[in-house]
């Protein structure tokens, strides 16, 4: 397997899942977005929407709305509980994570056409001696991660189909965003788009 490292902590490897496994999740994951559809989350306080819509796959799942950003065991629309993380999913994590134990939560971020993410740094969990393990199906972003403090000099990777990117240890805590996607790059999805799926253990072990 290729590992490229991107910034100290951070680690990309381009291509992990091949071209029938991504098809193969993609209908996994098309099922269980009936059970757990995309909703629109809002910045909190403003209620300004995000321009990614997203759902939870695991025990517990990250939303954002007017009261803030936060984990929750239910879906904050239908109220029920997120459908468990797939074996095809969970066994990325234990191939490429280095951490003895399940991730809790797989966020799933749905990026049509003009959607991107701004930099920030994922610390709503608990536990950050795990790292976040993120896998993007579909065209491919621009994505970018720095350092632990927002303004600094930061590395840009191409996330395409299959690939899966690790950032743990002195990059947990390390700002990261989407600029934008390339749009035609991909044909996994028929209407283009993005999907990218981060994996995340939320409350320590016990
Ligand atoms: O879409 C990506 O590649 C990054 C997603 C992300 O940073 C997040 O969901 O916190
Ligand atoms: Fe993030």
């Amino acid at each position: 397997m290729t590992a490229v490292p991107v910034v100290p902590g951070c680690t990309w490897h381009p291509g992990y899942l091949a071209p029938a496994d991504q098809t193969a999740l993609l209908a996994t994951l098309r099922d269980l977005l009936r059970q757990a559809p995309l909703f629109q989350p809002v910045m909190p306080r403003t209620g300004t929407p995000f321009s990614v819509r997203m759902t939870n796959l695991g025990s517990l799942g990250w939303v954002s709305d007017k009261a803030g950003y936060r984990y929750q065991p239910h879906h904050p629309v239908t109220g029920e509980p997120w459908p468990p993380i797939p074996d095809a999913i969970l066994a990325v994590w234990d191939a490429v994570s280095g951490y003895p134990h399940p991730p809790e939560a797989c966020l799933v971020n749905w990026y049509g056409p003009g959607a991107r993410m701004g930099l920030h740094q994922d610390r709503d969990e608990e536990d950050l001696s795990a790292p976040v393990v993120s896998l993007s199906l579909g065209e491919t972003g621009l994505f970018r991660i720095g350092g632990t403090t927002r303004g600094g000099r930061t590395v840009p990777v191409k996330l395409a189909s299959g690939d899966v990117l690790v950032f743990g240890g002195i990059a947990r805590l390390a700002y990261h965003g989407v600029d934008r996607l390339l749009p035609g790059t991909s044909t996994l999805l028929k209407d283009g788009g993005r999907i990218n799926l981060t994996l995340r253990r939320v409350t320590k072990p016990v």
